[in-house]
């Protein structure tokens, strides 16, 4: 199918290399994906939601194989261990052998759940990514972490298990709730956040634009994104190191997440906040100037997302959850802190004094 707009951008690991093909129209240009799937079989996961919208577009492309679709009840709190085996299910009823393919249809929480589900399969078979959130699309699709929540813990269980393609048909976006649109920018400004500075300037210069959703800007922003995450994650797929700078706000915002039990806030939002937890505590620690954190803080609400934490979580609370993050090591909290736009830094060792001084000023207790 001819393309004109489409972004193809490879996240390069060897052997295991895979395109992300970005742009309209995708779903439904079968032969494009269909050329990824190795075997005669196929599962479709999805959610209550994303099936009646999409699934449909990519049936006809599923013709000739043995397939199935298994559907999530749509939310956070749905990306869980029991829904892992429920799908392992689905694979076992569908006779599924190593060759086959798990289709991830949906946001963050399908594709998330979806990916461990087929590194689980057999010891791994092969799934291809179909993001249909802008946050999908920019960040969870790509980089091979896949995982559910544990109620004590977001994310705790998990794999990194890399998908053969992710293909992101921009088109979905049209049918995208507003809350859930910006919950994507966040992870657009945190890339731009960690390490590319130029980005955040186009991010402030373009902001109107995004929030209105301009087609073109919507896609410059997604590209942009996509190509800094699948070069960090080419440097370091399973992060040894710098890939954990892609983490950024992320120590706070999952805390916040388990906090609210998956329910209260979306990832994204968890993430905006923690952003700015990052920068004051940065602050705090010498690292930077509050002139950064104001034009942070000036980003993020521009473009519709939280800031301040929401009311009825306590900073002792927080600071618990933030224990068991998988950053740190025994007794040494390990966090993403910044010097400023685009100097993100992995600090270890900051003193659980400071962490929680940020913590009390912002919750108020
Ligand atoms: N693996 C990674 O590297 C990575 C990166 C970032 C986030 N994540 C994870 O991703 C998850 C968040 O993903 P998310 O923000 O996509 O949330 P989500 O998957 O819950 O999707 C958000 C909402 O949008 C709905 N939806 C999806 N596509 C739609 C469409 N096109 N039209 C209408 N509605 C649609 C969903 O049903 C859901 O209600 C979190 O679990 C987070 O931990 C993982
Ligand atoms: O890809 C990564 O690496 C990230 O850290 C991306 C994050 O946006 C994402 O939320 C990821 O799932 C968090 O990873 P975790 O290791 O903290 O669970
Ligand atoms: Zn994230």
């Amino acid at each position: 199918m001819n393309n004109p707009a489409l972004q193809t951008i490879t996240v390069a690991l060897g052997q295991r290399s895979y395109p992300v093909w970005i742009g309209s129209g995708l779903l439904a240009d079968h032969a494009r994906w269909r050329a990824m799937l190795r075997g005669r079989h196929a599962l479709v996961i999805s959610n209550t939601t994303v099936a009646p919208l999409y699934l449909p577009c990519i049936e006809a492309g599923l013709d000739g194989l043995k397939w199935s679709s298994f559907l999530l009840d749509d939310g956070e709190a749905h990306k869980s261990f029991a829904n892992v085996g429920r799908a392992l299910e689905a694979l076992g009823q569908l006779g599924a052998t190593r060759d086959a393919c798990v289709i991830a249809l949906g946001g963050g929480v399908v594709g998330d759940l979806a990916g461990f589900s087929a590194a689980c399969w057999m010891r791994g078979i092969d799934f291809i990514q179909m993001p249909t959130t802008l946050l999908a699309m920019v960040d969870s699709s790509v980089g091979g972490k896949t995982g559910v929540n544990l109620p004590v813990g977001k994310n705790l269980a998990g794999a990194f298990h890399q998908p053969r393609a992710v293909i992101a048909d921009i088109d979905t976006l049209a049918t995208l709730p507003e809350r859930e649109y910006h919950a994507g920018l966040a992870e657009v400004i945190k890339g731009a956040a960690i390490g590319d500075e130029p980005f955040f300037v186009w991010l402030e210069q373009h902001a109107d634009a995004l929030a209105a959703r301009d087609p073109a800007a919507v896609l410059e922003a997604i590209a942009r994104k996509v190509r800094y995450k699948a070069g960090v994650v080419a440097r370091d797929e399973t992060e040894q190191g710098k890939r954990a700078l892609l983490n950024l706000g992320h120590t706070f915002g999952h805390a916040l997440e388990t906090a609210g039990h998956y329910t209260t806030l979306l990832h994204g939002e968890g993430v905006a906040i923690g952003m700015r937890l990052a920068a004051q505590l940065s602050e705090r620690l010498g690292m930077s100037v509050a002139a950064d954190t104001s034009r942070l803080q000036r980003l993020l609400e521009k473009l519709g997302l939280p800031t301040a934490i929401p009311p009825g979580m306590e900073a002792q609370q927080l600071l618990a959850l933030m224990r068991l993050d998988k950053k740190n090591t025994a007794g040494v909290l390990r966090l993403i802190l910044w010097r400023g736009i685009g100097r993100a830094e992995i600090v270890a060792g900051v003193a659980e004094a400071d962490v929680l001084a940020v913590l009390q000023a912002a919750t108020g207790h």
